[in-house]
Formats: structure tokens, C-alpha cells, sequence
């Protein structure tokens, strides 16, 4: 039993029959690779078999640190940028309510995340957040060398410091980081932080389910028991099941099917604001995973109904070369009837005492017909519900199909060796030492 069903029923006038059979015996190679560990950079697969093999004594201790910060801290500060930032920004948003992060009365810790910029008005901003509140700090960074937390990690470590002194500053610190190398790893050792580990076979874009993803969740109060065994039941089921009965393998062979046909562009939809960041994590994971080598699909995002007002014309009657992969909800976290005014001025009376939910069900309905009358693919992945349960099986759902997807279009689907590019320009302009004959190259 899963709580995805992967819905391939709008395709029908994009995908002939015989292409699905065509392209199986590539996806089950791609699959076996992935399973086997005969592919390319095949140490980096630990994510495959993370939410049933992980450190449980690492496990209780993000859970007692989560209580902690819960019990002396009214915000967390999460440190980290890309991997280390979007799979916690994103089960946040996707477990908790709309407004979590401005409810005064939750009992829990506002999680709110830094270093995933260079804005110094986000840092005054976030300060002036803070005020006098308690608070803590949790860095993650697996190459500790990261130049945007490594900034906020000076600033918000400076000002732990100023207001508890080093000694509690340090209790109030938590390091999300490799087990022996780099920067922050030397930091835990000199300063005797409390430190989790992100395991060398798991790259930025899969380690949600590691530290990195599972101390800011359970801070924040969510059930990370529950976020695992779903993880667990998409491994078991996703990892087994044959092309007939496995979505996540059926999404790998339609997205590549669709994009060697021209559908270079996917736009992962959604219709519950607070699945926004779910776009966000699966567009690192798509995009560093599948784009090199001149090739890739470009994995982009929109959020509904809000963005068929802005987004929707160029969609419906743009370049023809988007598919749509909707991510929907079966049962959202609640409801609201539209209410009974007894006119008719703003012209919706034949909505009265509707369901939102219902109304936002046919919004997606007319979208598919509209969109792909117009000549875009669409892809539904059915979710049962928002709980941790459901999203643990939705990250792995994502990550295997990601994975499988990269060794099918024939890349290496776990290095992101373009990410250098820029940064090695950005040093040699900010006078790095090291970098002193980028700069004399680029300034000629
Ligand atoms: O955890 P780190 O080493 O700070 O890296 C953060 C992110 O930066 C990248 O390396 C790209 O710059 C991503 O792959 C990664 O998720």
C-alpha cells in the first residue's frame, strides 16, 4: 500500500502505448544501476536505503536536542543553503499551518532559516526578529566552505555569544556536518558543539531525511518517527515493485519519454500554498541532478491557482515545450464553506455554500482539459494526505524517480560540477587569496 497514485491519464494524446513498452527495457536498466551500484559515483546511493539504515542513537539524540531547543529557545536559527536548506524549509511548510512561522502561540520554536542568501537586510531583519527572544542556531553544511552560512554562521554565533557568553552560546549551537572533514567539523572539535552527521554517500539534494532535514523538523514538532516510516514504506515499495505497479519508475519513463520529444521544460504544480517549497527542494533535486552535459530537463515551478492568473497564458498558449507534473492533495488539511450573503453583487451566489476544497478540485480539473487542449503534457502524483507519513513516502518517491530518471538520460545523476563555475569567479573578485590570477583574467 502507498499513498501515492501516479495518474498518467491525461497523457493519452501525448504518448502512444508502444512507447511506454519501448522505453522499459532503458528504465530497467537505469533502475538496476541505481539498485546495483553499477552505475556511475555509485558510492553516493546511501540515501536509497537511509530511512531503514540510519544511526538510531543519532536519531534519539536529534530528538533530545529538539526538546532542548524546544524547552530554552523561542526561535531556531537553521543555517545552510541548497541541499542543506530547502528539505527542511519544505517539510515545514508542507506539515505545518499556512502561518506557523508568525503564530505567536505556538508552543514550539519558530524555525527560520539564514544563509541561504548574501542580503545583509535579511540578517538586520532577521536580528530585529530575534530582539531579546532565546534562541539557537543549527549550521549545516556538509563541506562546512559554503560561503553564504558560513557568513550567517559568524554573525548568528557572534550574537549568541554577546547575549549568553561562550559557554552557553556554545550549549546552544548544534553542527549538521561531515564526520570527519572540513571547516565546522574543526569548529565542533575546538568548541565542543553537539554535531550530527550528513554521511559521505548522501549528497546536499538527498539528505532530507538525515540530520540535515530531521533536527530543524522535530524542533519544530513534527512526528519524525512518522516522516521515516513512510520513507521506509516508499523505499520497500519503490525499490521492488515493477514498472505496472511502481509511480515513482512510471514518472521516471513519462518525463524522458515526454522530453525526448521536445518537453524540455517540467513545471511541478501545486493548489496548497504551503506546498511551495516541495517545488523548491524537487527543483534542486531535478536540476543538479539531471542538468549537465548539454542536456537535461529544465525543472521549473507554479503555484495554483495563484499563478494561472500571471503564469497561465504563457502555458496555455506559450512555447510548446512544458509538460506539467501537479502534485495534489487528496485530503487536504481542512475546509471552508463559502459563505451565504443572500446577493449576487460579486457575481459567485451559485458557489454559495460550496466547499473551497471542492471548488479547488474543479479549478484542477479545468486546468488539465485547458492545458493539455492546449498541447501540455500533464502528470498528476495523487497524495493522500499532508501527514509526515505521506511526505516521508513523497521525498523518497521523488528521489528515486530523480535518480533513476539522470542514469536513464545517460548522466552522472549525484555530482553538480557546473556549481563551481560562478563561485570560482565570485572568490577571485572578493580577492580570495588563491585566486589572485582569476582576478589579473577577469578584470582583463
Ligand atoms: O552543505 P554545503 O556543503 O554547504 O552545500 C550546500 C549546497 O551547495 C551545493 O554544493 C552547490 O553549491 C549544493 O549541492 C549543496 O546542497
Amino acid at each position: 500500500m502507498t499513498n501515492i497514485k501516479f495518474d498518467i491519464s491525461a497523457l493519452k494524446k501525448f504518448v502512444n502505448e508502444n512507447e511506454i513498452n519501448e522505453i522499459k527495457p532503458m528504465l530497467n536498466t537505469a533502475r538496476d544501476e541505481l539498485l546495483n551500484g553499477n552505475g556511475v559515483e555509485n558510492e553516493m546511493r546511501q540515501w536509497m536505503t537511509l530511512p531503514t539504515d540510519y544511526d538510531k542513537e543519532e536519531f534519539n539524540r536529534i530528538k533530545q536536542a529538539a526538546k532542548k531547543i524546544q524547552s530554552d529557545s523561542k526561535i531556531l536559527v537553521v543555517i545552510g543553503i541548497g541541499g542543506s536548506y530547502l528539505g527542511a524549509k519544505m517539510a515545514l511548510d508542507f506539515l505545518h499551518d499556512n502561518f506557523y512561522e508568525s503564530a505567536d502561540s505556538n508552543k514550539y520554536p519558530k524555525v527560520i532559516f539564514a544563509g541561504n542568501s548574501i542580503s545583509g537586510s535579511y540578517v538586520n531583519d532577521l536580528i530585529k526578529l530575534i530582539g531579546d527572544k532565546d534562541f539557537s542556531v543549527n549550521v549545516i553544511s556538509k563541506s562546512g566552505t559554503t560561503t553564504e552560512p558560513s557568513i550567517a554562521f559568524r554573525i548568528f554565533r557572534q550574537l549568541l555569544i554577546n547575549k549568553y557568553g561562550k559557554d552557553e552560546a556554545n550549549q546552544r549551537i548544534y553542527v549538521t556536518t561531515d564526520a570527519k572533514n572540513g571547516a565546522l567539523r574543526q569548529e565542533v572539535n575546538e568548541n565542543g558543539y553537539e554535531s550530527f552527521i550528513i554521511p559521505n554517500g548522501i549528497g546536499g539534494r538527498y539528505s532530507v531525511l538525515s540530520a540535515v532535514g530531521l533536527l530543524p523538523i522535530a524542533a519544530s514538532g513534527a512526528n519524525i518517527d512518522n516522516l521515516m516510516q513512510g520513507a521506509a514504506n516508499g523505499q520497500e515499495h519503490y525499490m521492488n515493485a515493477e514498472l505496472e505497479d511502481n509511480g515513482a519508475l512510471q514518472y521516471a519513463a513519462y518525463r524522458n519519454i515526454l522530453y525526448r520529444k521536445g518537453y524540455t521544460n517540467e513545471i511541478l504544480e501545486n493548489y496548497e500554498p504551503n506546498l511551495r517549497f516541495l517545488a523548491e527542494w524537487w527543483k534542486q533535486l531535478a536540476g543538479e541532478t539531471e542538468g549537465k552535459d548539454n542536456k537535461g530537463i529544465y525543472p521549473s515551478s507554479a503555484n495554483f491557482s495563484t499563478d494561472l492568473h500571471s503564469l497561465g497564458q504563457y502555458i496555455q498558449q506559450g512555447m510548446r515545450n512544458l509538460m506539467e507534473t501537479v502534485v495534489r492533495i487528496d485530503e487536504p488539511k481542512s475546509d471552508f464553506k463559502i459563505p451565504v450573503t443572500g446577493n449576487n453583487n460579486d457575481g459567485i451566489q451559485y458557489l454559495e455554500g460550496k466547499s473551497m476544497n471542492d471548488v479547488n478540485n474543479k479549478a484542477f480539473q479545468s486546468v488539465i482539459i485547458a492545458h493539455t487542449n492546449g498541447g501540455v503534457p500533464n502528470m498528476v502524483v495523487n497524495l493522500k494526505n499532508q501527514s509526515e507519513y505521506s511526505l516521508g513516502e513523497l521525498i523518497y518517491f521523488f528521489e528515486f524517480a530523480i535518480a533513476v530518471s539522470g542514469y536513464l538520460n545517460g548522466i552522472n545523476p549525484f555530482n553538480q560540477p557546473g556549481v563551481e563555475d560562478y563561485k570560482q569567479n565570485m572568490f577571485a573578485l572578493l580577492g580570495k587569496p588563491g585566486y589572485e590570477e582569476l582576478k589579473k583574467k577577469i578584470e582583463k
